[in-house]
């Protein structure tokens, strides 16, 4: 016989496509979520979720300007690496994208604070489950345009 745990829905996909931005110190920002939002006060990288019919480029360009008021080329946009998390309950699969040419100044239009970090600060931020095993490659992404720049 079944038990109510085990007939569950199954947990839907959420797609959510998000931006390491890097800046010329070799920084990268963390956007905190706000009050009110699930996951409120973690350290996240700004993107959000991929509306039907959007390209993960095209809603990223969109989560850009309206979170953080920045205008991104889709070809500034370099693929890095994904996370892929079960969440109690919905499944994440979110893209993450190296970003180092924008123009203007990134703000938090949506009341979100915005850190600018260095590589070895990166994992004293506290951030979503699923962003734990992107800190690495971000770090590797980090060294690896620093040290060209040297
Ligand atoms: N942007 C972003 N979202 C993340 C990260 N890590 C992580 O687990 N998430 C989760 C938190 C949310 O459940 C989901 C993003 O959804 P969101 O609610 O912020 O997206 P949205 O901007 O479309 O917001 P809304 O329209 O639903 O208010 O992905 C991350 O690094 N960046």
């Amino acid at each position: 016989m079944a038990t109510s745990a085990e007939v569950q829905p199954p947990r839907k996909l959420v797609l959510v496509v998000a931006a390491a931005l890097l800046n010329s110190e070799g920084e990268v920002l963390l956007a905190q979520r706000p009050k009110g939002k699930p996951m409120a006060g973690l350290w996240e990288f700004p993107g959000g979720k991929i509306d039907p019919g959007e390209t993960p480029e095209g809603a990223l360009v969109r989560e850009l300007r309206e979170e953080l008021t920045v205008e991104v080329e889709e070809q500034n946009l370099l693929p890095l690496t994904f996370a892929s998390h079960a969440y109690d309950s919905f499944n994440l699969l979110m893209p993450l994208y190296v970003c180092r040419d924008w123009a203007g100044v990134p703000s938090g239009a949506e009341g979100q604070k915005l850190a600018w970090v260095d590589s070895t600060k990166l994992g004293t931020y506290e951030m979503p489950a699923a962003d734990i095993p992107l800190i690495g490659p971000v770090q590797s992404a980090m060294k690896e345009i620093n040290d060209v720049g040297k």
